[in-house]
């Protein structure tokens, strides 16, 4: 049989978050004019009665459904399903253009994850849809103070694979430094771009590398950048990088608790006093890469994965990785948005020597020690059992 096969192919779906009136519709327009976007097809979900949006998102209007019941976070589920299969079968119909990849726009004052959960989970969507990536606007001249004040725009940031800086044309230098700064300790791993009104080529945004099961790939170091968490190249300020790595290996070794980034903020003041402020919201988020050495029972990675997403889910924002399993020639990548794993892929090779297991993470009030500790001692208590086991038998 084929590999590929036309039937088991799956529409890519690219989520669009970001605070209210951070340029999400003025991105997507920009998408939409651009001309590898011909196969897109686009669902809208607005805050409120009128879906103005709808109207402004131009040349699609054949391919154009609205969500039109409010607030994604507590109506997703159903409008989310409803519209993506109304679209998959007028694409069966030929009522619209066989797309291949859907964009979905969330409103702006959406918590991602439900809508990321709904398209991970719902067995109706799983099978004919997979999320591809999530994009995240920021408002140039806004986004610190969004930032300070809503949680929402703050975990939009933090879940995001691309994240796009706009209005940069009205910002000030000092202004975007400071938000960059703030956002790369959010999310170091999510490549960001300053765009001026939505101009981004869309290869820049979509195929984020979250493994297609279909074509088989994933581009692992692209994926995890767990580069970006020690020894960022790609950011400017190095001697800041080099103090971040210096925090994160110190409470990486010396914290146990869960509030090492509000300690780490303190570490930072003398970088950053420009923006010192108590109790803000990101001090709340950590992002972190744990490296094992020893390769992992996979039992033990279920059993940790099943008590920190039932005790911590809604702290566990992000988890991305590759696992080295005992008795696995090959990687098996997983990924997670709070409580929910997506099925998990075993990769053809090792994309390279290193052969140890990373996870990347992003969490809330969460630390990385508790993590290490408690997934090395489930693994610890596992090898120790199947040792024994291996001993009876023998
Ligand atoms: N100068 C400038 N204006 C921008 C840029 N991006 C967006 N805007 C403007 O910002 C305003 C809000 O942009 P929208 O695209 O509607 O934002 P949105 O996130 O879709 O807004 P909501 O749907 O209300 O959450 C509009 O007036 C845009 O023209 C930019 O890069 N530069």
């Amino acid at each position: 049989m084929a590999l590929g096969n036309e039937q088991n192919e799956r529409i890519a779906v690219t989520v669009i978050t970001g605070f209210l009136g951070s340029g999400k519709t003025t991105l997507l327009n920009a998408l939409l004019a651009h001309k590898d976007m011909g196969n897109t097809a686009v669902l809208i979900n607005e805050f409120g009665e009128i879906g103005l949006d709808h109207l402004l998102v131009q040349e699609v209007s054949e391919d154009v459904m609205l969500l039109n019941s409010g607030c994604i976070c507590c109506s997703v589920r159903g409008d989310l399903i409803n519209g993506l299969r109304d679209l998959f079968v007028r694409r069966v119909r030929g009522e619209v253009a066989a797309f291949d990849r859907v964009v979905i726009e969330t409103t702006g004052l959406a918590d991602p994850a439900p809508i990321l959960h709904t398209l991970m989970t719902d067995p109706l969507l799983t099978n004919k849809f997979r999320l591809d990536s999530v994009v995240a606007t920021v408002d140039g001249v806004y986004g610190n103070g969004q930032l300070d004040d809503h949680m929402e725009s703050v975990k939009q940031a933090a879940v995001a694979d691309r994240i796009l800086i706009t209005k940069a044309d009205l910002a000030t230098e000092e202004t975007l430094m400071t938000l960059e700064d703030r956002l790369h300790k959010l999310n170091p791993a999510a490549p960001r771009y300053r765009v001026p009104m939505g101009q981004v080529e869309p290869e820049k945004l979509f195929n984020a590398g979250l493994y297609n099961p279909e074509s088989k790939s994933l581009d692992v170091q692209k994926w995890l950048r767990e580069e970006a968490y020690s020894d960022n190249h790609d950011h400017d300020h190095s001697h800041e990088h080099e103090h971040e790595h210096e925090h994160e290996h110190e409470h990486e070794h010396a914290h146990d608790d869960d509030h090492h980034h509000d300690h780490s903020h303190d570490e930072h003041d003398h970088h950053h006093a420009h923006h010192h402020d108590v109790n803000r919201h990101d001090d709340h988020i950590s992002s972190f890469c744990l490296t094992f050495d020893e390769p992992l029972h996979w039992d033990a990675f279920v059993t940790w994965a099943e008590i920190f997403t039932q005790m911590r889910g809604e702290n566990l924002l992000r988890i991305k990785g590759i696992l080295n399993l005992v008795g696995e020639e090959c990687p098996v990548a997983i990924h997670a948005v709070q409580h929910i794993f997506h099925p998990p892929a075993t990769l053809p090779a090792w994309p390279d020597d290193d052969h140890r297991s990373k996870l990347v993470f992003i969490t809330r009030d969460l630390g990385p020690e508790v993590i290490r500790q408690s997934l090395l001692q489930l693994n610890a208590a596992i090898a120790e059992t199947s040792d024994t086991n291996t001993h009876h038998q023998a």
